[in-house]
């Protein structure tokens, strides 16, 4: 099967005297990411908007993603590799390999459609098993810009939100005597997140008490006006700093051989493919 593969550097890391100085293993660590971020759910929900947002900074027109695709983000000296799925059907079975090894996963359904809420549980929650065990969950609903009156006259194409056309339309009709514009209607409630989140708890048979709190892991975003999506990224960021931590004084304890330190291999052999 073929799979498309992205890789974003987010700032270009530019060589200056003092970096050349670099020891070999403070170089290997500036290219390799620390830790693995993952982005499930159901197909149309925006998980590439999510990320492009994130990551440009830009709502861009996107294509239903084939495979998997993967982002490289510097975030202060630590590296975090961003994981975006397909959420189709057709490559489901990819799901528990790209998860495997993640120390974040974000469940993203759209918050007009119910049905994206329900296949996380149904479908996506069981690719998590081959995350971490400390890996941190977080429930997100997109698409929020799309219930708000204000955002939705643009969006407003031939009696359906443009970005919702894929799905039955559900919408709260103009009437002749309002000019309030259309906006979609809302499938699912915060309240109704936060349950998915608890029961994703039980699921992994971890203590409420003891993980993070659900005020605090659902979150509503809209890739289209940036909103949230900052504050889901950078949470989640600060969330796996101590995998980081735990990670990098792991591999400085049992340093591993690497071959690259041993004469140069054929460029077959260092192409490295994402899954
Ligand atoms: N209004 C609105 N539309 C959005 C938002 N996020 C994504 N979309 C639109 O929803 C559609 C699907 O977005 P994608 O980001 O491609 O969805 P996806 O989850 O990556 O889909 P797959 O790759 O097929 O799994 C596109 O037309 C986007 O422009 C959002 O926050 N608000
Ligand atoms: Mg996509």
């Amino acid at each position: 099967m073929k799979v498309n593969c992205t890789f974003e550097i987010v700032s270009p890391v530019r060589v200056s005297r003092r970096r050349m100085k670099r020891t070999m293993p403070e170089m290997k660590r500036a290219r390799r990411p620390d830790v693995k971020l993952v982005i499930l759910g159901d197909m149309n929900v925006g998980k590439t908007s999510l990320l492009h947002r994130y990551m440009d900074k830009k709502f861009n027109d996107t294509i239903s993603t084939v495979g998997g695709a993967f982002y490289l983000k510097q975030w202060g000296p630590y590296n975090i590799s961003l994981w975006d799925t397909a959420g189709r059907e057709q490559f489901h079975g990819l799901g528990s390999m790209y998860c495997r090894g993640a120390s974040a996963v974000i469940l993203t359904y759209d918050v007009t459609n119910w049905q994206s809420l329900a296949e996380l549980e149904e479908r996506f929650l069981s690719l998590t098993d081959t995350a971490n065990h400390d890996c941190i969950y977080s429930v997100v609903g997109n698409k929020a810009d799309l219930t708000d009156p204000s955002n939705a006259e643009e969006d407003y194409e031939g009696g359906c939100p443009v970005h919702t056309q894929h799905y039955a339309c559900h919408l709260i009709p103009p009437t002749s005597t309002t000019t309030v514009s259309p906006v979609a209607t809302r499938e699912v409630q915060k309240e109704d997140a936060v349950a998915l989140y608890q029961r994703i708890l039980r699921y992994k048979a971890l203590d409420e008490r003891l993980s993070p709190p659900a005020e605090r892991m659902c979150f509503e975003t809209s890739a289209k006006t940036g909103a949230n999506v900052d504050e889901l990224f950078e949470t989640l960021f600060e969330m796996v700093l101590p995998s980081i931590l735990r990670m990098r004084s792991e591999s400085e304890a049992s340093p591993t051989i690497d071959l690259e330190d041993y004469g140069p291999v054929s460029s077959k052999q260092t192409k490295v493919g994402c899954c």
